[in-house]
């Protein structure tokens, strides 16, 4: 049986790659960086969480690091931990490059010290690419504009240098937007929809957002966490985009989200001038095309699917107390 670990397992892609490794028969051990007060919400969710093995594992302590690597002696590590926030980047960079750049270097520093033939998945970022009116590929050049995106650039470069000078299979992901309704309501697309299923069961009455006219490539979460495990199972380890290749405006999602529940969202968005960044980008354009030719990997739902998915779930959660999951 194959094990595989997942370093930030608690989170929307950890948990949901969780569930794809088990059922692809994997044994699964899922790390965070305290197991014993963690209480992995989404693994409850899945209703996954019991099948895991689950460990405390901080990757900003290389000593963790190394320890745990050689006792679980796992065929495959993902790399999904880290702070994911684009925004509070700005606010806390160390943290955010401690937890993003070192965190992936004490893993690629680890599995070079044990000498053991550990295959490495990076979640990379399309931060990393800064505005891109031509859509990105793999060969588009890095401009991050982000404490978030620099961070996340550093952990590529990291990668790339170890797969050259020790022939490691490691790989990064480059992923644009995606999304579920395991986000965290600080990511727009949750804040939307629980704003207007709220407002739509006259909960609430105004939704407050920063710069609506960002154009986004947004996808659906459980599609990328395939193509992750697709990059690991290839001849030769090498980066790709993951995208959907359809890029839409935050307006048009809210316009969608609103019309969904019958609502006019003119009469409830509140623009915000303290939501706005420092830095933002305002264009996020992809072409997926070598996932799709080489991974055989296409995103299977659209906008309009992830919307509608989004907040059937939402609807049907806001009827469940929140210790339903516990
Ligand atoms: C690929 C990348 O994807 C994600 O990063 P993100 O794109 O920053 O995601 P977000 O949902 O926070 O913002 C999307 C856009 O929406 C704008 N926006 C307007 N009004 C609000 C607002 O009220 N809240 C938020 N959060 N954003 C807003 C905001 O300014 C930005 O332009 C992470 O998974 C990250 O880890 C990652 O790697």
């Amino acid at each position: 049986m194959k094990k595989a670990l997942i370093c930030g397992v608690s989170g929307q892609d950890g948990s949901y790659l969780a569930k794809f490794l088990l059922e692809q028969g994997y044994r699964v051990y899922g790390a965070s960086r305290d197991a014993q007060t963690s209480s992995f919400i989404n693994l409850r969710k899945l209703d996954i969480k019991d099948e895991l093995n689950l460990i405390s594992l901080n990757i900003t302590d290389f000593g963790n690091t190394l320890e745990c690597i050689n006792k679980i002696k796992p065929d495959e590590i993902y790399n999904l931990a880290g702070q994911s926030s684009v925004r509070l980047s700005f606010e806390q960079p160390h943290e955010t490059h401690e937890s993003v750049s070192t965190g992936n270097l004490n893993l690629l520093e680890a599995i070079r010290f044990s000498n053991l033939p550990i295959k490495l998945y990076n979640a990379g970022s399309s931060e990393c690419f800064g505005d891109t009116i031509i859509p990105a590929d793999e060969s588009t050049i890095f401009h991050p504009r982000s404490p978030y995106a620099i961070a996340k650039a550093t952990a590529f470069w990291q990668l790339d240098n170890y797969r050259e000078a020790y022939n490691l299979y490691a790989c990064t992901g480059i992923l644009f937007n995606h999304e579920s309704p395991l986000r965290p309501d600080h990511f727009v697309t949750k804040k939307i929809i629980t704003a207007a299923c709220r407002i739509s069961q006259n909960k609430s009455r105004n939704l407050s957002l920063g710069n609506i006219n960002i154009e986004r490539d947004w996808g659906w979460a459980p599609d990328y966490v395939e193509a992750m495990w697709l990059m690991m199972q290839q001849d030769q380890p090498k980066d790709y985009i993951i995208a959907t290749g359809q890029s839409h405006t935050l307006k048009e999602f809210i316009t969608i989200a609103f019309n969904t529940l019958n609502l006019h969202w003119e009469e409830h968005v509140e623009i915000d001038e303290v939501l706005r960044r420092p830095t933002d980008l305002q264009i996020g354009r992809a072409n997926p095309a070598k996932a799709n030719e080489e991974l055989n990997w296409k995103a299977k739902f659209g906008l309009n699917d992830i919307i509608e998915n989004m907040i059937e779930d939402e609807l049907v959660s806001s009827f469940k107390s929140p210790t339903s999951y516990l």
